[in-house]
């Protein structure tokens, strides 16, 4: 470790590795720290995206598999969660043979030391106990899980997404406590792997971030697999280590009894061993770093990404691509300051991975209304979808905000919107670009889609719009002309 870096980047998730990868490929000295070897990748690969992707993707083929029974399949057994949870490690691995410290000292050219890193100035870091300063730091320490908070509490072993890929054993009875995406991800999962799943959370609806329609719409899903909800709800109390007593806002009473409890109820921060207050850094009454919109401290040569970089003025998004985004923003300003750009979620999107998918993008109805920007939501249900018939797949839904059609209703343009379909991820991505880039709708209506693909529905959606609103002026023209 030198004495001076142009950069020091504490935290090697997502953030961390993404601002000081492209950083030393620009040339420049960069330090990255992270506590523990076997925590680079951070929540991503260890405990977040990875491996809740990789059990979806199993609990998936077993859910399959017991769909194929009705064609004269025969299946027996159960689950081995052990041989699951492998399965899980070894995608992990395949990831970390590219995400540890000697391949990033070897083959990214970083120098990165391990431990825990606190200030001892504005621009000076300690480490190990030996000092080291940079012309500006980086904060990508990530976030934690929120506790569970109940009277009795503390009899019980609460799982959290950091413990709930060590399980070997398949819960008979998972109580999930929080309805987000974390949440209604592993309900899913753990439900088709074999276990009965009760979700109980405070909101009434599930993944409150989503338009109410389409939370409908995969709770319906959700609860025809065999999931319970009780939302509006809230767990009270336990009385042993496996007895929940929950309460709804209607004033219901609900026992659950379960052999494991996963919390999954937020993000909070713990800045207690990095003594912020050295560097002049100040968090806000959430705890979450002060920001400025260019993701800048209180410090104004300590800067934040990822979820360390939740106290934004433009938003909390606690997402791998969120930590790319503020990575993007950070290295652009610090190679040409002269831009300046400033942090905008105006054509995020995400995706939460159940089957169906639900992917949002762009902004929300409600971000609409409070810029005053006028807009129409259009839905497009896939009943009629050639594709979604073969596949049994009609259920499937979007919404599209759209600006109103003026005189030429081919330029409209999309201003955000939400699938739930299989694959939404997937398909929503055209959209997406839309968006992004301006296109107008006759950008989908110029484009010939092959038969049967399941995109066609962002075409058809306005084909169907089209088709019941074209004004009389332009029928006029058209008869006239033909
Ligand atoms: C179950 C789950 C599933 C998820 N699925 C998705 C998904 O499908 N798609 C998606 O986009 N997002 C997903 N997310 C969110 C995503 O994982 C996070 O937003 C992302 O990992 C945050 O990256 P980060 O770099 O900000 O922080 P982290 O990944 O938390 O990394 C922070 C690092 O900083 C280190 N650190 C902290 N303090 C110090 C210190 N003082 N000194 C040294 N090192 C320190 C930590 O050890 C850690 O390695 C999921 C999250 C969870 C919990
Ligand atoms: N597919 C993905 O991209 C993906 C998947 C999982 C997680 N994530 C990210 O990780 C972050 C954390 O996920 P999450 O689902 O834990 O957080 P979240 O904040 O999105 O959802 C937590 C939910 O728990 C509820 N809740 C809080 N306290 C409660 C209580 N005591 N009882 C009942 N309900 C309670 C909240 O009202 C909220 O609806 C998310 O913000 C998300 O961005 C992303």
């Amino acid at each position: 470790m030198k004495a001076e870096y142009d950069l020091i980047v504490i935290g090697a998730g997502s953030a961390g590795l993404s601002v000081s990868i492209a950083m030393r490929r620009f040339g420049l000295s960069v330090l990255l720290i992270d506590r523990n070897d076997n925590r680079i990748g951070g929540d991503c690969l260890n405990d977040g995206c990875v491996p809740s992707k990789a059990l979806l993707h199993i609990s998936r083929q077993v859910h399959q598999a017991r769909l194929a029974t009705a064609y004269g399949l025969n299946l027996s057994g159960e689950v081995d969660l052990a041989r699951v949870m492998q399965y899980v490690r070894e995608r992990q691995d395949v990831i970390r043979a590219h995400e540890n410290a000697q391949y990033l000292r070897d083959v990214e050219m970083l120098d990165v030391e391990i431990g825990t890193a606190s200030f001892v100035g504005p621009k000076t870091i300690r480490i190990n106990g030996n000092e080291t300063s940079a012309k500006n730091i980086v904060l990508c320490t990530g976030s934690q899980p929120q506790p569970l908070k109940a009277s009795g509490v503390e009899q019980v072993n609460v799982l959290t997404h950091k413990t709930i890929f060590s399980l070997n054993d398949l819960p008979r009875h998972l109580l999930i406590v929080g309805a987000g995406p974390n949440g209604i991800e592993m309900a899913q999962a753990f439900r088709r792997l074999g276990s009965d799943v009760t979700v109980v959370g405070h909101e009434n609806r599930i993944l409150s971030k989503e338009p109410p329609s389409a939370s409908a719409l995969l709770q319906e899903r959700l609860a025809g697999e065999g999931i319970n909800f009780l939302l509006s709800a809230e767990v009270k109390s336990f009385t042993d280590a496996h007895t929940a007593h929950i309460e709804s806002a209607d004033g219901q009473r609900h026992t659950v009894v379960f052999d494991q409890v996963l919390a999954t109820l937020g993000r909070t921060f713990d800045y207690d061993d990095m003594n912020l207050a050295a560097a002049g850094i100040e968090l806000d009454d959430k705890g979450r770093l002060r920001l400025n919109n260019h993701l800048q401290t209180t410090n104004q040569h300590v800067f934040a990404a990822g979820d360390a970089a939740a106290g934004a003025p433009a938003g909390e998004r606690y997402f791998s691509h969120a930590a790319e985004l503020h990575a993007s923003l950070l290295v652009a300003n610090f190679i040409t300051p002269v831009f300046d750009k400033s942090l905008s979620y105006d054509h995020f999107s995400w995706v939460t991975f159940t089957d169906p998918e639900v992917a949002t993008f762009g902004l929300s109805a409600k971000e609409l209304t409070e810029r005053a920007v006028a807009f129409e939501t259009i839905e497009h249900r896939f009943e009629k979808d050639d594709r979604a018939v073969v596949e049994d797949n009609q259920y499937a839904c979007m919404w599209l905000l759209v600006e109103p059609a003026g005189l030429n209703p081919l330029n409209r343009k999309v201003l955000g919107g939400t699938m739930v379909a299989p694959n939404a991820g997937e398909l929503i991505q055209e959209l997406i670009l839309a968006n992004q880039q301006g296109l107008s709708i006759s950008a989908f209506l110029g484009k010939t889609y092959p038969y049967p693909t399941a995109s066609k529905v962002n075409k058809a959606i306005w084909v169907e719009a089209l088709g019941s609103n074209i004004p009389g002026v332009l029928k006029t023209a058209v008869k006239w002309l033909y």
